[in-house]
């Protein structure tokens, strides 16, 4: 099915301080880690892929899970794998955080073979103003929760974006599975 489709508590809030314990270490430790973008009016976010620091194999073994059933309830995409690393993405609004409106299927070999995207709350909600995730579904904009370590799930063609965070920090995970592109 073409929806959106949220899951509350996918990740315990001590879950979720572990993550991100986890990520701002490697942060300042290795500067090779975060991959600023090129493109910084597009998206302004420091990411740090969660295959390159260690101690994150339970962080996978839980996505996999959440995946394959909401994929076996909700959507019955043809998904075969998981070609890249889950990310966390930090938007600060020193930084001026924010991700503008896209869609994740892309053009090259890997991201044009995206088929569902998951995104999940680490941060506290009021640790942050803005930061919304907004998800078109068609004439209708829709706001995710922002409750920490909700997960939602979304067809990787759906247009979608993070507003400006205005204040704070907030930050997220971010996994996408492929398979056959959508035909
Ligand atoms: O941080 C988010 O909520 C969304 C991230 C996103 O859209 C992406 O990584 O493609
Ligand atoms: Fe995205």
């Amino acid at each position: 099915m073409i929806t959106v489709h949220q899951i509350p508590d996918a990740f315990s809030a001590a879950e979720c301080d572990r993550i991100t314990q986890i990520v701002n270490d490697a942060i300042p430790s290795d500067a090779k880690l975060v991959r600023d973008q090129k493109d910084h009016n597009y998206r302004r976010a420091e990411l740090v892929w969660l295959d390159e620091v260690s101690d994150t194999e339970w962080v996978m073994d839980r996505i996999l899970e959440l995946v394959r059933l909401a994929n076996r309830d909700v959507f019955d995409f043809e998904i075969s794998e998981f070609a890249e690393s889950a990310q966390v993405a930090t938007y600060r609004a020193s930084a001026g955080g924010h991700f503008d409106w896209h869609s994740d299927i892309g053009e090259g070999r890997i991201a044009s073979r995206r088929k569902l995207t998951m995104v999940v709350q680490l941060s506290e909600t009021d640790a942050y103003q803005g930061g919304k995730l907004e998800l078109m579904t068609g004439r209708d904009c829709l706001a995710a929760s922002t409750a920490r370590g909700t997960a939602t799930l979304f067809p990787s063609f759906m247009m979608h974006r993070v507003t400006p965070v205005t204040d704070g920090t907030r930050q997220s995970l971010t996994i996408w599975s492929h398979g056959t592109p959508f035909r």
